[in-house]
């Protein structure tokens, strides 16, 4: 790894390093994060911030907040996101954007893409894109529910060279180093498995959001974009003038050599399935390269209310998943389809529409 060969990254900073106290922000920790991003940009590399904190910076404006309810939460975030961006923006010299987003945003291909434009455009402007989820407006259905995969998406959109997750620990250990002395610190990953997974827990402190799992979820999207990732400890100072010298001061996940093509990402990682295609279990041609015969015979049940370029899992009857696929049916269609026993207009009404799915929107899945 080399922070000169960056033409583009993104940084993730965790909540505990914006309000490490709870009472309000702070610029403790984030000034030696803002230094490294006015390096690196002096550097030539655009930057891109995915910031936590809002919930943890408007923490303090409300009472009773021991085990705050969802919409005590969403009330945090909407106080505290003004304050977390102000703190950022002093500590630049340059001028910042604010970016809210929702998984809602990001898996609707449309939205995606504008929010890619918007990025480009901000980046091609020499504005910082500070990015967080719109927490104040999500539901259970629409949320990401972590900026550790959030940045991963944003990092995809991006395409971005590399993925800094800036959190309280040094990187991945075998175990959780805040309740196990003997846990080890893990350097390198180049591949992320159900033994990585196992070591993985859940956020320890009051204000972290998914702990080391969904950072693992993150590389794993990371990597498979061909981006390398990093988790790194943001409390200390000397992590960013390592990074500066090409030196890995945390846990670095090697990125894949053949990375997936963007839209084959995006389908697999982001973009979120609203219904299923059941398909026989002896169904054996290979989707990728005959989708376009996939018809509504092969199809033994249609499952979700789901409209035209909506993502489906096409699996199997026994449970195995084959692909995900942008829908050219609505579930009603489909539905009507096989409702009819005069088999020649069932036949006819597919033949005008063509293919259930798309021959340029698939993802074929490993076979689980
Ligand atoms: N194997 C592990 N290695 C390191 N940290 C771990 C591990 N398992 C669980 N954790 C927890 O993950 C936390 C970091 O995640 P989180 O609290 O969500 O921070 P952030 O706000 O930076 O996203 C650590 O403080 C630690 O308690
Ligand atoms: N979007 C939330 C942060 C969610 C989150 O993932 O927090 P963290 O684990 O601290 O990165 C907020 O701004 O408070």
């Amino acid at each position: 790894m080399s922070t000169s060969h960056w033409k583009r990254i993104v940084i993730k900073v965790g909540s505990a390093l914006i309000a490490p106290n709870q009472q309000g922000c702070s610029s403790r920790y984030l000034l030696g994060i803002a230094q490294f991003i006015a390096t690196c940009r002096a550097q030539g590399c655009q930057v891109v911030l995915v910031s936590s904190g809002s919930v943890a910076a408007g923490k303090h404006r409300f009472q009773d907040t021991a085990e705050p309810s969802v919409s005590l939460k969403k009330a945090m975030a909407a106080a505290g996101q003004a304050d977390m961006m102000a703190t950022w923006d002093k500590l630049f010299d340059f001028p910042s954007a604010q970016l809210l987003v929702t998984h809602g945003d990001l898996r609707d291909r449309e939205r995606y893409v504008s929010i890619k434009d918007t990025i480009f455009t901000l980046l091609d402007h020499g504005l910082l894109p500070i990015i967080n989820e719109n927490d104040a407006v999500t539901t259970d259905k629409l949320r990401v529910g972590d900026n550790d995969n959030l940045s991963a998406m944003v990092a995809a959109a991006a395409d971005a060279d590399a993925l800094i997750i800036c959190s309280d620990v040094k990187g991945l250990y075998t175990k959780n180093p805040n309740l196990h002395d003997d846990a080890k610190l893990i350097k390198q990953v180049s591949d992320i498995n159900e033994d990585i997974y196992a070591m993985a827990g859940g956020a320890t402190s009051s204000v972290g959001t998914g702990g080391m799992r969904t950072k693992i979820q993150a590389a794993e999207k990371a990597i498979s974009h061909g981006i390398e990732t990093m988790i790194v400890d943001g409390f200390d100072a000397d992590t960013f003038n390592q990074l500066l010298k090409g030196q890995n001061p945390g846990t670095l996940f090697t990125p894949y050599d053949e990375p997936m093509q963007e839209h084959l990402h995006w389908m697999t990682h982001t973009s979120q399935v609203q219904g299923e295609l059941i398909v026989e279990n002896d169904f054996d041609a290979n989707l990728e390269e005959h989708d376009t015969q996939l018809t509504s015979d092969d199809v033994v049940a249609v499952k979700g209310n789901f409209s035209v370029g909506d993502t489906v899992l096409v699996r199997k009857g026994d449970g195995t998943k084959l692909a995900k696929a942008k829908s050219n049916y609505s579930s009603c269609l489909l539905h009507f389809i096989s409702d009819q026993e005069d088999r020649e207009f069932a036949n006819n009404a597919q033949q005008k529409t063509g293919p259930l799915i798309s021959d340029k929107n698939i993802a074929i899945l490993e076979q689980i």
